[in-house]
């Protein structure tokens, strides 16, 4: 049985929930979102109730830039933010006191509210890299209570608590209905830019930074820079909308800015939903207005607004666009599941992998050339010495198996060499390049990739998007690119591609399902696609065997052949005996974290000291 008949089984055993792309239904939600806003001037009352709602509206538009900020930086990248009214504040600040305290022009202004923000965020995210969840949370409310007393006490800067009003509009719009028009411009080429980074490698970088930072990091993702980019997309559009709420008021004063601000902000993204850009956008008008709706219930409005949001909170986790996206797919999932079917189960014999087809193929590499080079190797967590000392060279084009009973330190081995932990002592060569504690996806970037014992992969996403991920380090598109739409198309459609290769490659072929939907034999092969995707010289493979049954084994082992035969060297961990001695070209054996013994299958099966320690006399026996 192939591999794909295999795959296919799967699918048939798990009646797949099937995810859809919801690109018809941003359309329809974006046109019209685009329709009403402009129309809104027109429909408002006049006089002075109009120029009320006039008001009510600008500040909803301008609140729009900093939860389509939280999008990127909380819902894409997952990095919980509870300041975003101190980077709304910094914009509104940077350009106040420029052109109101220092007589500076409004463009110089604007440069400074853009600036301001994004040094401050990149500061915050450079300072708080390693933190996740609640404890990121609360740097992010420190960080907010820090900017509001600074706008609060620094008056020859700020005005004080007294506030600063004559602040300017752009190009001198005094007309509200102008002015609302310019920043819904502004809005759109900011959600323009949101969209446009979804799409691109750096969204999938971010959304990956969510999914899970380790299998992010081990599939070519450099942490920091993404870190940085979802702070500072989080942060600049927060200063956008900052300064656009100061030239939209006039006056602005510290306690606008506060804590309470940041938790709206918040609230208004997880209500709408929080990693959608229509979501949060519904979420921000409906949280802005919903006071006003509920003005009619006098001292009350306030605990009923409260109460609406917990609730909320509590039964509609994924926010309003959540509901309308379930209802969408439910009234269309007949229709998709066999859409899916036809287009996910392809059934594919032979595929090649062209790209990752060398010259230097299995035929002309095995030449006893060392590519990686394993010198005192140490590891000790405390006073477990879990790796001590050992030393072992995987020449080119091998299947390398390291073999050892539990708890021998091969896992320890592997991390250790795909720079997901330091050495305590010893070297590392790859290609006689030291690389001994390379971050993971430099050492990626280099052409060795990994894959894990307990299985990583991005669970929330589909199949395609995890496997995109893997070309990561393959490519280049930067925030330019996505701005100005430079050179995206035809990067993004080599990554699609090399994606869909690597997928057919294992079994799939274009394939939407969410990974957390599949099956565990799947999601293996998804995972070794996603390390294929990485143009890989080297993999690390970390025993891909576990939990499969016999036949399933058997496919495995034409994979790994398959693999071997395009010129890619195995450095692989495993129990299965069975397995090892049908692709072995040499083997390393650990036991309590020292080699104990190596060389070729044969070599090692009759070493004694691997029976004694290892195999058992049993195999032994059985074997013979
Ligand atoms: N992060 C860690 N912190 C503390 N101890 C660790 C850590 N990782 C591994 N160890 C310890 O190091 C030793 C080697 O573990 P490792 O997982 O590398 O063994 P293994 O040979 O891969 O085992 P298995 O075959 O069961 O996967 C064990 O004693 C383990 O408890």
């Amino acid at each position: 049985m192939q591999t794909n008949t295999l795959i296919k089984n799967h699918y048939n055993q798990n009646e797949l929930k099937s995810v859809k792309p919801t690109q018809p239904l941003f359309l329809i939600g974006g046109l019209l979102f685009v329709v009403v806003a402009f129309c809104i001037p027109f429909l408002l009352p006049g006089g002075r109730l109009g120029n009320y709602y006039m008001t009510e509206v600008l500040r909803t538009t301008v609140y729009c830039f900093a939860t389509l900020g939280l999008t990127v930086g909380m819902g894409y990248a997952g990095q919980i933010s509870l300041a975003q009214a101190a980077f709304f504040g910094l914009g509104a600040y940077s350009l106040a006191s420029s052109t109101v305290l220092f007589g500076l022009p409004y463009g110089i202004g604007v440069i400074l509210a853009l600036l301001i923000p994004i040094v401050t965020g990149l500061f915050l995210g450079a300072i708080s890299l390693r933190l996740v969840t609640h404890y990121l949370a609360l740097v992010t409310i420190g960080f907010q209570i820090i900017i509001q007393l600074v706008l609060h006490n620094s008056k020859s800067i700020t005005g004080g608590a007294d506030g600063l009003s004559k602040i300017p509009r752009p190009f001198g719009i005094e007309n509200a209905t102008y002015f609302y028009w310019f920043c819904l411009v502004l809005l759109f080429l900011c959600i323009l830019f949101v969209y446009r980074l979804r799409k691109s490698r750096l969204g999938r970088a971010l959304l990956a930074l969510r999914e899970d930072e380790l299998a992010a990091s081990a599939a070519g993702i450099d942490l920091f820079k993404t870190k940085m980019l979802a702070f500072s997309v989080c942060s600049t559009l927060g200063g956008i909308g900052g300064f656009l709420y100061a030239s939209s008021t006039g006056y602005i004063s510290p306690d606008v800015f506060s804590f309470d601000q940041s938790v709206s902000f918040f609230a208004m993204l997880i209500t709408g939903g929080s990693d959608s850009i229509i979501g949060t956008l519904v979420g921000t008008v409906v949280l802005t207005w919903l006071p006003e709706w509920l003005r009619s219930f006098k001292e009350y409005y306030l605990a009923i607004y409260g109460g609406l949001i917990i609730v909320f909170l509590i039964f509609v986790p994924n926010g309003i666009w959540g509901i309308v996206s379930d209802l969408y797919h439910l009234a269309f999932k007949k229709k998709i599941n066999n859409q899916e079917k036809l287009a996910a189960i392809k059934f594919v014999e032979g595929k090649k992998l062209a790209y990752l087809e060398r010259e230097d193929a299995l035929a002309k590499i095995k030449e006893d050339k060392v590519i990686f080079e394993v010198k005192g190797l140490k590891k000790h967590f405390g006073g477990v010495k879990a790796v001590d000392g050992v030393d072992f060279n995987v020449k080119k084009g091998d299947i390398h198996v390291l073999i050892g009973p539990n708890g021998s330190g091969k896992t320890t081995v592997i991390n250790v060499l795909s720079g997901i932990y330091t050495a305590t002592d010893g070297h590392i060569k790859y290609r006689d390049q030291e690389i001994t504690n390379l971050k993971p996806h430099l050492i990626v970037k280099m052409g060795a990739a990994r894959t894990f014992q307990n299985i990583r992969l991005f669970p929330e996403l589909s199949v395609i998007d995890n496997v995109m991920i893997g070309q990561h380090t393959r490519t280049k598109a930067n925030l330019l690119n996505i701005i100005f739409n430079f050179k995206m198309r035809d990067e993004e459609r080599k990554i699609r591609a090399r994606a869909e290769e690597a997928l057919a490659f294992v079994g799939f072929e274009n394939y939407f399902e969410k990974v957390k939907n599949l099956s565990y034999g799947q999601q293996r092969m998804v995972e070794i696609a996603r390390a294929l995707a990485t143009e890989p010289e080297l993999l690390f493979l970390d025993e891909p065997a576990a939990g499969m049954n016999p036949e399933e084994t058997q496919e495995l082992v034409k994979l790994l052949k398959r693999m071997n035969e395009l010129g890619i060297t195995i450095l692989l961990i495993e129990h299965d005996m069975h397995l090892v001695t049908q692709v072995a070209d040499y083997v390393t054996v650990l036991d309590f974290g020292k080699k104990i013994s190596e060389g070729s299958v044969g070599q090692v099966l009759s070493d004694p000291e691997v029976i004694k320690a290892y195999l058992g006399e049993e195999f032994v026996r059985a074997e013979a």
